[in-house]
């Protein structure tokens, strides 16, 4: 049978070993274990089944998503999970929750940004889950804009508190996940105000609701912003919205390592730099990076193995068609993907080991490399997240028209990231910090101060000079151009890091070519896509371009054959692909066939409506006809 036959005949065509290539793609032979067996405790646990997300109501929805993160929470105990094991049952139950938010943001930000106190306070209590936090900084008025936040932290000397008030509508929070119906406390960035000075924006810990009964405590406003793009998708969050009527909290909830103010209402800065009150935002790009790796790979492996699947046209001699993925049309818009997918992985890999290193040096007093890690972190974020759901949307195109029906898993998946794009700061705001960051390095290079870490190319190059002196007129004029700019800046660390990893010891019967080929097949991707640039520039000639095209057809090729082995390495199993298209078997049509029954509209075979709406329409047709 189709499917079948297909997907098991493209296995045995495998030039390389896949169980080595799964070692590489997990970072670790400990790392693959670990996720092969909670990926499968995921699967084969019947309340984290997710088929039916997309038909349920928001309420249903999120009753639901509350007692999946229970039992997960449960699973965690009972099994005495580590840190690790906990995390990746999070990521297999695939399902955007408060969680998320309490481990990925509240807890990292009171690491990040409270003294040695305060963290003995508060982690036990958040580790233990005794308190459930969010992080409310983005307001109705202002999200990118952080410094022009509007809510306020006054101090009252006379009872040693802040005072938490929201003075204007615009002031008021607005998407925090996991704020809107679960949180009990909130870390929540307001101005700092002593005796009517304004300080900036800092961290403060709030209680919101009460640890009794659940209801917001006296001065709060609360609840939830509403349905978001997408059936299912990122419904399962409770993004909200929170207003302060004068709430008081005590002097020590202020998040202190940064600065302090003291019992006499004075304000101590310790050495630290200011922006480390961003820092929990550097962590959170830093893991967005790697996810994108997760979400555009899970799209890749199902119109991968669809293309495989599915025939159209061309049919042989043996009385079959063709298989759509041997269309080069349909490889030259499907395999830069499958490399980038690869490519995002070990981007990600090297950012995780940057931020670990400068987290390291931040403890060591070293800041020296923060700017860096800033820059990285927000232009990654922006290049990689941008990248993936364009790249989602085009494995939906890549599936016709089955693409589109929810058993695909790609409307969700789609529907679910897109917010990547902005959550975190938006892509563009993050481009311009590294546009920022790019034009003060080259600004440097006269100084005598060499550039280093991802900066140290430009070194090489003396036009950058130049480009300084024109940008000095007008950061802002120049802006889309430096946009570009900052993307090649990051697409050339993407190459770099790649490159870096072919470097490395890499094991296994055929595992490294088939990386080099996908490395190729990135660089002289990104090459082709601005081919106008690389050529307006003198950086490549006519002739040049025209061999680099070839070389991709015929890296094209080359993949061919190992394309479905290559996505059999990211060790999906069904319940995380949750796509009929995409299915490990290849049984497609008749997996396509039985869903259809499924839908609720199936039910009946005559519609609930039939008698109020169509039965009338069909009898006025009747007596119109008769006339
Ligand atoms: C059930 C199982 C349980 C177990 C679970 C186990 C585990 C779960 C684990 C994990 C989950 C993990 C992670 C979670 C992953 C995903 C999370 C999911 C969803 C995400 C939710 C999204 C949350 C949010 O969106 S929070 C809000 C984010 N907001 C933004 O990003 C705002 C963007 N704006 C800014 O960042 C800034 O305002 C700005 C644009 C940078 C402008 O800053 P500003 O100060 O106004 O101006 P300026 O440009 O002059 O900068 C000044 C100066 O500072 C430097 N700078 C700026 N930012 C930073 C920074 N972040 N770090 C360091 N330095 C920074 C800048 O370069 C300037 O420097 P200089 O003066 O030039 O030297
Ligand atoms: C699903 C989701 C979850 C979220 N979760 C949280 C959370 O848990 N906690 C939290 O605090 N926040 C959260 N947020 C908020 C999020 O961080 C902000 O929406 C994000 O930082 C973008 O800010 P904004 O909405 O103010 O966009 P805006 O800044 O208003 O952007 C609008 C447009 O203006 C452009 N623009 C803005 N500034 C400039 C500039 N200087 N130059 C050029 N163009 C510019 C942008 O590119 C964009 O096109 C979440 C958002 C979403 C969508």
């Amino acid at each position: 049978m189709a499917g079948f036959d297909d997907l098991a005949s493209e296995r045995s065509k495998a030039q390389f070993d896949v169980e080595e290539m799964k070692v590489i793609w997990a970072g670790s032979r400990h790392t693959l274990e670990v996720s092969d067996r909670i990926s499968r405790l995921v699967a084969n646990d019947p309340v984290f089944r997710k088929d039916t997300r997309t038909m349920l109501s928001r309420k249903d929805l999120f009753k639901n998503t509350l007692r999946k993160a229970a039992h997960a929470w449960k699973r965690i105990i009972e099994l005495r999970l580590s840190e690790e094991e906990a995390a990746e049952l999070r990521f297999y139950v695939d399902e955007p929750a408060f969680m998320d938010l309490h481990w990925g943001m509240f807890i990292p930000t009171i690491k990040g940004q409270g003294t040695e106190e305060q963290q003995q306070k508060w982690l036990p209590l958040a580790y233990k889950m005794k308190i459930i936090g969010c992080y409310a900084q983005t307001e109705l008025g202002h999200g990118s804009n952080v410094q022009g936040l509007e809510t306020t932290a006054t101090f009252d000397p006379q009872t040693d508190e802040f005072i938490i008030h929201s003075p204007t509508l615009t002031s008021s929070k607005w998407w925090p996940g996991g704020l809107g119906k679960v949180s009990t406390h909130a870390v929540v960035y307001g101005r700092l105000i002593i005796d009517s000075k304004d300080y900036g924006v800092n961290g403060f810990i709030v209680q919101l609701r009460s640890l009794d009964d659940h209801l917001p405590l006296p001065g709060i406003t609360i609840g939830d912003i509403g349905m978001k793009f997408g059936s299912g998708a990122y419904n399962t969050m409770d993004n909200g919205v929170l207003r302060f009527d004068h709430v008081r909290i005590p002097r020590d909830q202020m998040l202190m390592r940064v600065s302090q103010v003291t019992r006499e209402g004075k304000l101590v800065q310790s050495n630290v730099p200011w922006q480390l009150v961003y820092g929990t935002m550097v962590y959170v790009r830093q893991k967005i990076v790697s996810d994108a790796s997760c979400a555009l790979s899970r799209a890749v492996c199902i119109a991968t193995r669809y293309s495989a699947v599915r025939r159209q046209f061309g049919l042989q001699s043996n009385g079959i068609e063709t298989q759509v993925i041997d269309y080069k049309t349909q490889q030259s818009r499907l395999f830069p993907l499958l490399a980038s997918a690869y490519a995002f992985r070990f981007v990600g890999e090297w950012l995780k080991w940057l931020y670990m290193d400068v987290n390291q040096r931040l403890q060591a007093s070293d800041f020296s490399t923060l700017p860096e890690a800033h820059a990285c972190t927000a232009g990654l974020k922006s290049l990689t997240t941008s990248a993936t759901a364009d790249g989602i949307e085009e494995c939906r195109k890549l599936c016709g028209g089955h693409g589109y029906l929810c058993s695909s898993g790609l409307p969700e998946l789609f529907a679910v990231y897109i917010p990547a794009c902005t959550y975190e700061g938006d892509n563009i705001v993050l481009l311009l910090q590294v546009a920022r960051f790019l034009i003060k390095t080259v600004s440097q290079l006269g100084s005598g101060k060499e550039p280093v870490g991802t900066t140290v190319y430009m070194g090489r190059v003396e036009q950058l000079m130049q480009c300084h002196c024109a940008v000095q007129k007008g950061f802002l004029e120049l802006s889309a151009d430096l946009v570009q700019a900052a993307v090649a800046h990051c697409q050339l660390i993407v190459v770099s890091k790649f490159i870096e990893k072919l470097q490395q010891d890499i094991p296994g019967k055929g595992v490294k070519g088939q990386l080099e080929a996908l490395c190729n097949i990135y660089a002289l991707f990104i090459l082709h896509k601005h081919l106008g640039d690389f050529l307006s520039t003198g950086c490549i000639t006519p002739k040049q371009a025209s061999l680099a095209n070839a070389q991709l057809r015929s890296l094209y090729s080359q993949v061919r054959p190992n394309a479905i082995a290559l996505v059999d390495a990211f060790n999906y199993t069904d319940h995380y692909l949750s796509s009929v298209l995409g299915r490990y078997d290849g049984n497609v049509y008749p997996k396509l066939y039985e869903e259809a029954w499924k839908d609720p509209l199936n039910d009946s075979v005559v519609p609930d409506g039939y008698q109020e709406y169509i039965q009338p329409i069909l009898k006025q047709q009747l007596r119109n006809a008769r006339l």
